[in-house]
């Protein structure tokens, strides 16, 4: 059990270092506390609340696996290389195939919210 507190210890302090270090991470968490106020005073419905979830978990979560990449790179790689290049522009990469998908949720739910 202590070994599961402080594995969850250690988590928590990469996701506060990520948001510390990171500009994106602050940007993605920013939008997250707006779609999810935007969301209670529009009263989401059960299947939309789990659609924005999922979207932001997503996008979260990448920018959290783009920043371990990036942490990694730079720690075997201080210096130019093509394969270092490679690897933080696939990371971020997937950073925005989540956040494109997650804009595309956010307009299918919220569209017809705004519209009604
Ligand atoms: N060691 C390296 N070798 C080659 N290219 C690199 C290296 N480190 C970064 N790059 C490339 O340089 C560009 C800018 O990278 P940089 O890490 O400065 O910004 P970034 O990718 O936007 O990350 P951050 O979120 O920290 O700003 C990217 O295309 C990246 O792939």
């Amino acid at each position: 059990m202590r070994r599961l507190i402080r594995s969850f210890s250690y988590a928590g302090s990469g996701i506060v270092s990520a948001v510390m270090s990171q500009a994106n991470m602050r940007i993605h968490a920013v939008c997250s506390v707006i779609v999810n106020a935007a969301g209670l005073l529009l009263g989401l419905s059960r299947m939309e609340w789990i659609a924005i979830i999922a979207a932001q978990t997503a996008v979260l979560a990448a920018e959290l696996m783009n920043t371990a990449v990036e942490h990694v790179v730079d720690l075997v790689s201080p210096g130019q290389h093509p394969l270092a290049k490679a690897a933080k522009d696939t990371a971020a990469g997937g950073v925005l195939i989540t956040a494109i998908g997650a804009v595309i949720i956010g307009l299918f739910v919220f569209i017809p919210h705004l519209c009604s």
